[in-house]
């Protein structure tokens, strides 16, 4: 049967640009936005000027700020809201789920309190089975695929064949997406980098290179697939896309509002001066640095920069400070 209709929940940077890629192969696509007036500028004007200035919207893609006419007969509906917002959005929306179609997440976070990965929420508060939920993550700076610059993803869902049909619903000439069944690597690799992406700005703001920056996406990369061992994710996801493609892809880009932020930090302004400048959009980092730290240490997972950038964000601790800590610690083995 395959996905014709798609309800994409949330019009901000990504859910606009994942819209607009859904879209432009093939399915039909209502978008749904908070504000009311951004829903009408969208079918009025064909733009979000608010989040993807100068970008033009396909025909096959309709705006309403209505989730019941969103919702209305979707094959598939993909929940583009911050993670710290998912449950709160969904339970409203939880009602006028289409009872088969696929729920996909775009969000890359743990949920403060719960430390439950957006899946786990979905599966909680939706009440249906792993198999129904899927996630996307990868390189996927939205500013690049919106002007349809090629990059490639991950949809993850623990039933190959509803993965496969989301794959032929977002496959274009200027987005390849691959199919995995490792959910909770894929979600992992996609909320860590964040946490990591806030290091990467720290030192960025703080003058240091492409040395340190390198030392600081591979350790990464090692807490994260520390993380991913403990909680049962396929090693080698870490490898992948959704692992060091989107590490290198955020804590590398100026377009990341996870790095922007700890470059902000980096140079010494507080996290409100950061939040200000943020202008709304979101730095998943900010909160999951906490949450993932939590995850860690419920898990007896040793995650040194996570650790670090939570104590930058929320105890005072300085970012130079935060550097310092980290050489300081014991030697220790790579493998470690
Ligand atoms: N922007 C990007 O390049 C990418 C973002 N993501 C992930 O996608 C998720 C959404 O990100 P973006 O669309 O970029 O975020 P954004 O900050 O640009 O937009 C968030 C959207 O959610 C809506 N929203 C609904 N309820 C909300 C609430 N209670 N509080 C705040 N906003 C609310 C906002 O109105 C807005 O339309 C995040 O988890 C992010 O990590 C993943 C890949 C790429
Ligand atoms: O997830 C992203 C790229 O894959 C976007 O990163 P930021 O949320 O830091 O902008």
């Amino acid at each position: 049967m395959g996905i014709e209709r798609v309800a994409v929940l949330g019009a901000g940077s990504w859910g606009t640009t994942f819209a607009k890629v859904i879209a432009d192969s093939g399915p039909e696509v209502v978008l749904w936005a908070r504000r009311q007036e951004v829903a009408s500028a969208i079918t009025e004007t064909r733009v979000n000027a608010d989040y993807l200035p100068g970008i033009s919207l396909p025909a096959n893609l309709e705006a309403t700020s209505d989730p019941a006419k969103a919702l209305d007969g979707a094959d598939a509906v993909v929940l583009a809201v911050p993670s710290q917002t998912l449950r709160v959005n969904l339970s409203a929306w939880k009602e006028l789920l289409p009872a088969d179609a696929t729920l996909v997440s775009l969000s890359k976070g743990v949920e403060l309190g719960t430390l439950k990965r957006m899946s786990e929420v979905i599966r909680e508060v939706a009440g249906v089975d792993e198999s129904q939920v899927a996630v996307v993550s990868g390189p996927n700076l939205a500013k690049e695929i919106a002007v349809g610059q090629p990059t490639a993803t991950v949809i993850a869902c623990t039933d190959h064949d509803r993965a496969v049909d989301l794959q032929h619903a977002c496959s274009n000439s200027y987005f390849r997406p691959y199919t995995n069944t490792d959910v909770v690597g894929c979600e992992l690799g996609g909320a860590c980098k964040n946490v990591i992406a806030l290091a990467c700005g720290m030192a960025a703001g703080l003058g240091y290179g492409d040395n340190t920056m390198a030392s600081i996406i591979t350790r990464g990369l090692a807490e994260t697939a520390r993380l991913g061992a403990a909680l049962g994710a396929d090693p080698l996801t870490f490898a992948g896309l959704a692992g060091l493609g989107d590490l290198v892809a955020t804590c590398a880009s100026p377009l990341s509002r996870n790095r922007t932020f700890g470059e902000r930090l980096g140079k010494g302004e507080t996290l409100e001066q950061a939040q200000e400048a943020a202008h709304g959009q979101v730095a998943e980092g900010v909160k999951s640095c906490s949450s993932i730290r939590e995850l860690a240490r419920a898990n007896d997972v040793d995650m040194p920069i996570t650790e670090g950038v939570h104590m930058v964000c929320h105890d005072g601790l300085s970012a130079r400070d935060l550097g310092a800590a980290l050489l300081g610690r014991d030697r220790k083995h790579e493998r470690q």
